[in-house]
């Protein structure tokens, strides 16, 4: 099993006027990766900032921590050299958005970032299937996109239980309501990708929130390796 837990705090929910301090904060908590929701406003009735403001992040956190665009925008193909440039490393674009998904990932790949390709609540898994050998992260969102706090969808789990049988060594991420409540079922279906927004940043104590969705997965990693 070549894929394992990871950890990813969604900034939707942070104090954005603080953001570099809040992204520092995270890691200092524990999160294996950022993930950053990037809205234009048409692909969700939603806005919020776009590469010039990676760019800052980056020079602001560093080298290291691991960004993973979640781009919320109707031309995902627009903004991949600029967010390559500005310290991107995973660009995750949506199926519904994109006119020719292969030649997307073909030039998120020249650009030297990784691919996620997510799907919105009402898009099928068999619609991202034919894409799946070809990237390296599926997100399956677990809210409609566009604002945090909203309720898990308990009813996208069979999504995700159906890819973790069809792409064993898939990275899956879920995405929205995600937190101690919902987090052993996003474990049991296969997700080992973990975005939390508001349970986990608002939390007071965000270490043990990180600490335990992260012990979640991998004790269910643990088990689907057993059962084997
Ligand atoms: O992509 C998103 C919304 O479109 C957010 O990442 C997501 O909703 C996380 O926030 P929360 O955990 O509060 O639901």
């Amino acid at each position: 099993m070549a894929y394992t837990a990871k950890v990813g705090p969604s900034i939707l929910s942070t104090d954005l006027s603080q953001l570099a301090r809040e992204c520092e904060r995270m890691m200092e908590c524990g999160a294996d990766y950022l993930h950053l929701d990037v809205m234009d406003g048409h692909f969700v009735p939603n806005i919020t900032f776009g590469h010039p403001m990676v760019q800052c992040l980056r020079n602001a956190v560093g080298p290291h921590p691991f960004f993973d665009m979640h781009m919320m925008v109707s031309r995902p193909e627009q903004w991949v050299t600029p967010m390559a440039a500005a310290g991107a490393n995973q660009y995750t674009f949506h199926l519904e958005a994109s006119t020719n998904p292969g030649h997307l990932i073909r030039l998120i790949r020249e650009s030297g970032m990784k691919v996620g390709l997510a799907i919105k609540p009402g898009t099928t898994v068999e619609e991202l299937a034919p894409w799946a050998g070809q990237i390296d992260m599926a997100l399956v969102m677990t809210v409609e996109p566009g604002f945090g706090g909203q309720a898990f969808m308990e009813d996208m789990m069979p999504k995700v239980s159906w890819l973790r049988s069809q792409f064993p060594s898939l990275d899956i991420e879920v995405d929205g309501g995600v937190g101690p409540d919902s987090i052993h079922r996003c474990a049991e279906a296969g997700a080992n990708m973990i975005v939390s927004g508001s349970a986990l940043v608002s939390s007071d104590d965000p270490r043990s929130v990180i600490a335990l969705l992260r012990d979640v997965v991998l004790e269910a990693i643990q088990k689907r390796s057993l059962d084997r």
